[in-house]
């Protein structure tokens, strides 16, 4: 036997692991089982191009639970090591690899989660394990060995009479990790980090059906038939998928395959995903991966489902925030890239110049898809826009190239249900709704139902009116008026339809001006100032006698500052503030002008704006209690 001490300067180096990844002790099993993994794969390398001469047959790794001895295995069929090579790598090489990792990111241990994705590979068994023994046996042809360690610097090495090929590392449970006994704990785990593995992973038996038998129909004395119960057999239970689909070329996959995946990735979502995306590229970086567009509500909360990065198909995280351009973080999937550095903070990490290679190709291929998808079937594009509108408006507001790109096919639904591009909207409108300054107004509502009144209005004089209801949709407005020449966008509310795109033809006003001075005064004497500010406007005579009306500037900054976006607090603390504009055309008008009794002159005018307020929502509580009372003694 050999006794030694390990190649490290500081006293007892263990405790420090465990103090250092507290957090992250779970993490021990992905190291050991990726070291296994690599040992299995290079052994494949190595048998493929003949310098190995061992069959390399079906190799598997095994992770076991001996609750009574406190110990778990980590087994695997790789090319194991010989006594030297143990010493090499492991007394020598990994721990001066951990060490220097420690000594790095000591300070550092509280910057972002990040580092704790990045393990200390073989030693981070300390953070669980008090006692880890190594029992291997190399590929060529040497005595299998026997490595022994209790966490202070010193060791053992000695022969071992294993005698299959491979590894095996068995760690001796510390007293405060004994959760890593539990088998639900293991085999949350392995699901978390290895469900992707490129071996396959054995974690205990399991009964299934058994394939071969067919249950008979067994019919008793009074001819009643029953079914045998089924025979089971018990297998191997094996927890990963060695060839998930984002390892496959896009043309051995169909759709179905990819929707099988998506549940794979996603067991607790029932709901399809809309459609997705085949990420594949290795230059100037490597990055397999397949995206998904789930359906998507106006609702920006936390998502529970997210992408998930992997790393030569082992889990790293599923925080993607630097990686991935912010507006698609609302994707799901997997991206898996052995070129993002991992071992840094996301600060570096946005800096860096391959990530932003890779963020700026998932731009890219997601516009390309989209474009794609619009072009071959353009109906069922706009059938899937109302669940897809948040993301792409998103990303049309936060990336310049993607705003670039979605010009051919971002949509811009009407009230009515039809579905333009932005080039087709122009075009569409431009003659009607172009004002007498050559100004293009784009005319949207973002409630049918509450702005009914209006979208009729604007539909009688032949305009368009668009659907626009994301949360975001008056940053993005902003965004197209800065972008675009001479448009402006004006919700059907913000003002009378006359005044919404001026024209050059002015109405005749029925009323002098005197008269008009007079009905102010009568009007201002009735309505409280400091709620509406009112505007006399001359319109058809059968047109609304009273409207309100809410300024677009005002109510869009209010918005936006309630959706984000900085420097516009005072917007948010201003009191709501409504223009009723009256039609001194309609007959209503001129009957309260020339209505002699002070008293039914107030009347009207409460009522009339009463009705106006119930058209915009804003009739509420005792207000509208005392109109429905007064309504009802007016028709008594
Ligand atoms: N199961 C195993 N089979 C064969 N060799 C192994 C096994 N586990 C570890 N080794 C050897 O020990 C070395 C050190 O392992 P360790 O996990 O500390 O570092 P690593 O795998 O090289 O890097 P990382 O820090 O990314 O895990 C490995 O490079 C490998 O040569």
């Amino acid at each position: 036997m050999t006794k030694g001490s390990i190649n490290v300067s500081v006293e007892n180096i263990f405790p420090l692991i465990k103090k250092f990844l507290y957090s992250d002790h779970e993490i021990f099993l992905r190291e050991l089982i990726s070291n296994g993994t690599d040992a299995t794969l290079k052994l494949k390398h190595l048998t493929s191009i003949g310098e190995a001469s061992v069959e390399y047959g079906n190799p598997h790794l095994e992770v076991k639970i001996d609750k009574e001895g406190k110990k778990l295995h980590i087994i695997d069929q790789g090319l194991g090591m010989t006594a030297d090579e143990v010493e090499k790598y492991i007394n020598q090489v990994a721990f001066s690899g951990a060490e220097e990792f420690l000594d790095k990111y000591k300070d550092s241990a509280k910057d972002s989660g990040i580092i704790g994705h990045f393990g200390l590979g073989f030693y981070s068994a300390f953070m669980v394990a008090d006692k880890v023994e190594i029992i291997t046996k190399s590929f060529k042809d040497e005595p299998a060995a026997h490595w022994t360690c209790d966490g202070s610097p010193e060791f053992t090495l000695e022969p071992s009479d294993k005698t299959e090929r491979g590894t095996e590392i068995i760690l001796h449970i510390a007293e405060d990790s004994t959760e890593f006994l539990e088998e639900a704990r293991i085999s949350s785990l392995l699901s978390k980090y290895n469900k992707f593995m490129p071996v396959p992973i054995k974690f205990g038996t399991k009964e299934i059906d058994d394939p071969e038998h067919e249950p008979a129909t067994i019919t008793d004395k009074d001819g009643k038939e029953t079914k045998e119960p089924q025979r089971k057999i018990t297998v191997d239970n094996i927890i990963n998928n060695p060839n998930p689909a984002w390892t496959k070329q896009p043309a051995d996959l169909e759709t179905e395959d990819y929707q099988n995946f998506y549940r794979e990735l996603y067991p607790m979502q029932f709901e399809e995903p809309l459609f997705h995306i085949h990420l594949n590229v290795d230059y100037p970086f490597n990055l397999t991966g397949v995206l998904y567009f789930p359906k998507m509500t106006n609702d920006m909360g936390v998502q529970k489902d997210k992408i998930q990065l992997y790393q030569n198909q082992v889990y790293v995280t599923d925080n993607v925030e630097g990686i991935v351009p912010e507006f698609l973080t609302m994707l799901r999937g997997v991206i898996d890239s052995p070129d993002i550095p991992l071992n840094v903070s996301r600060s570096y990490l946005q800096a860096d110049g391959a990530v932003k290679k890779i963020s700026s190709y998932i731009t890219r291929k997601v516009a390309d898809k989209l474009k794609s998808l619009f072009n071959a079937n353009r109906e069922d594009f706009e059938a899937k826009w109302n669940d897809i509108k948040i993301v792409i408006e998103y990303g049309m507001l936060s990336e310049d190239k993607f705003f670039d790109k979605a010009e051919a096919f971002a949509l811009y639904p009407t009230v009515d249900g039809k579905y333009f591009t932005y080039e087709e909207l122009t075009e569409k409108i431009k003659d009607a709704q172009t004002d007498k300054d050559g100004k293009l107004v784009i005319l949207y509502a973002s409630d049918k139902d509450a702005q009914h009144s209006y979208i009729e209005d604007a539909k009688a004089k032949g305009y368009e009116v668009l659907l626009l209801d994301s949360p975001i949709i008056s940053h993005l407005m902003q965004k197209l008026e800065g972008s675009k020449e001479n448009i402006t966008f004006s919700r059907v509310d913000a003002d009378h339809i006359n005044n919404l795109i001026k024209k050059e033809d002015t109405q005749i006003s029925k009323l002098s001006d005197d008269e008009k001075k007079k009905l102010e005064e009568v009007l201002k004497a009735a309505i409280p100032a400091e709620k509406f500010s009112v505007q006399l406007e001359t319109s058809d005579s059968d047109a609304t006698p009273f409207i309100i009306t809410q300024p677009e500037f005002m109510r869009r900054m209010k918005e936006m500052q309630q959706t984000g976006g900085g420097g516009m607090n005072m917007f948010g603390s201003m009191p709501e503030m409504y223009n009723l504009v009256v039609n001194t055309n309609a007959p209503l008008v001129s009957d309260i002008l020339n209505t002699e009794s002070e008293d039914d002159q107030k009347r009207l005018i409460t009522q009339s704006l009463d009705l106006a307020r119930l058209s915009q929502g804003l009739l509420k509580g005792e207000e509208l209690t005392n109109f429905i009372k007064r309504s009802y003694s007016m028709i008594k």
